[in-house]
């Protein structure tokens, strides 16, 4: 096999600023990628079968094309340029040919699913043999978005391997994109991976894998944030573990139990997006003015909002706990329920405050990590231009 036969695409996690949860129900959310990413390698091979090797989570499987040709015919209207969303029939039928039980949400399984979702409905009538491989920097829900990074990269190497959209390798670039079309279709179809995996997802994340960058995301319309993401921020992983999918449909519950208690609150957290919008905008604009100490304000509000629709976890107090007592603000980013948290640095604090306030959480049995914020969105790589650190898991 010739080493161009194999494609890498990557994609990034992301982090949420604000607007977590409400941008389900059609508020404003901020988001931006980070520099930890999912790489993906595809390849035909020669023996009738569809593998997937899934480094992170422990999972390796194969099918032969001929089993997967019997689900075509329940995916045929599926094969139209415009993606289609994912029904309760199609994941029945997945689920039981993947030998999944019927109410299975565990890692593997919405894995698996949202990969055999988009191999039937992206792939056509003669399904090819190929081995794929997926392999992440990001922590598995964590809040950082991995499902995103996830579904992005499988989207992009099916369109890619299939002819869909082109393959950016012919291309002399530095960095290997896709045209814009393109990257709206990939983003589209990176959409029905993470409804697979999330149940009800905004499209926020995925639209931070895509396109990368700082993003204004509100009910499908993508505002790129440009020359505004100087944060700098601190991440925590608490290593709780925890769901999106089952944070989401809490929220849902709350919301439909006490609809005029929870709708404020969530209005509540569009109005903190749009007003961290405007400070950070005042703040490329040199508008003098104290907007770090209004972003800190901010993310205190939004924490405790994020309490009170039910999406935080003690181990989340106690990030923020620790940070406050070094003078620094932090809140849940992505479902919560554990996961991740993020601190804002203001420009002048004292290094060692950082480094104090990092060793703390350390000791809690958190990890911590400074981050760049506003990374690429996917990309295409040759096999040449891996680097080994990264080649060493395929
Ligand atoms: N590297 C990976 N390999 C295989 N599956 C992955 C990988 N990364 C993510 N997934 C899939 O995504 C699921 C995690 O998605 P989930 O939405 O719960 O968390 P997240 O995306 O990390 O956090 P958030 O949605 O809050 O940003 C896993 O259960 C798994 O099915
Ligand atoms: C919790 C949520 O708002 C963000 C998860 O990163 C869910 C979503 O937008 O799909
Ligand atoms: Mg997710």
């Amino acid at each position: 096999m010739t080493t161009d036969k194999e494609l890498f695409v990557s994609a990034p996690g992301k982090v949420i600023l604000h607007g977590e949860h409400a941008v389900v129900y059609g508020k404003v959310a901020l988001a931006v990628s980070l520099n930890l990413r999912t790489y993906l390698r595809i390849r035909p091979c020669s023996n009738n079968t569809v593998q997937v090797n899934l480094p992170n989570i422990g999972a390796k499987l194969s099918w032969d094309i001929s089993e997967l040709q019997t689900l075509l015919p329940h995916f045929q209207a599926n094969l139209t340029q415009e993606p289609t969303s994912p029904t309760p029939d199609h994941l029945a039928i997945l689920k039981k040919f993947a030998g999944f039980a019927e109410g299975s949400i565990d890692t593997q399984s919405l894995a698996v699913l949202a990969f055999l979702y988009l191999y039937l409905s992206i792939c056509g009538k003669d399904l090819p043999s190929l081995d794929m491989t997926v392999w992440s920097q990001l922590p598995t829900g964590a809040g950082l978005g991995s499902s995103a990074a996830y579904s992005v990269t499988v989207a992009t190497a099916l369109l890619t391997f299939c002819s869909r959209i082109s393959d950016p390798r012919k291309e002399k670039a530095e960095m290997l994109r896709w045209m814009k079309d393109e990257l709206d279709l990939i983003n589209r179809w990176a959409f029905q991976g993470e409804k697979v995996i999330h149940g009800n997802p905004s499209g926020v994340d995925n639209a931070v894998a895509t396109w990368g960058g700082l993003l204004r995301y509100q009910s499908g319309q993508i505002t790129p944030l440009e020359r505004v993401s100087k944060l700098q921020i601190v991440l925590t992983n608490t290593q709780v573990p925890r769901s999106t999918k089952i944070l989401v449909a809490g929220v849902k519950d709350k919301l439909h139990k006490f609809p005029s208690i929870l709708e404020p609150v969530l209005s509540s957290i569009n109005a903190i997006a749009e007003e961290c919008q405007r400070v950070l905008e005042d703040l490329v604009a040199g508008i003098p003015g104290d907007h770090y100490s209004v972003l800190e304000e901010l993310i205190d509000i939004n924490q405790h909002h994020l309490n009170v629709i039910g999406v935080g976890h003690p181990s989340l107090d106690k990030v923020c706990q620790v940070t406050a007592s070094h003078g620094l603000h932090s809140k849940l980013t992505g479902s919560g329920g554990g996961g991740c948290a993020i601190t804002l640095l203001r420009p002048d604090v004292n290094p060692s405050t950082v480094q104090e306030a990092k060793e703390k959480l350390t000791d809690c049995g958190f990890q911590c990590w400074e981050t760049i914020i506003g990374a690429p969105g996917v990309l295409a790589h040759s096999s040449c231009s891996m680097a080994e650190d990264i080649m060493k898991f395929f």
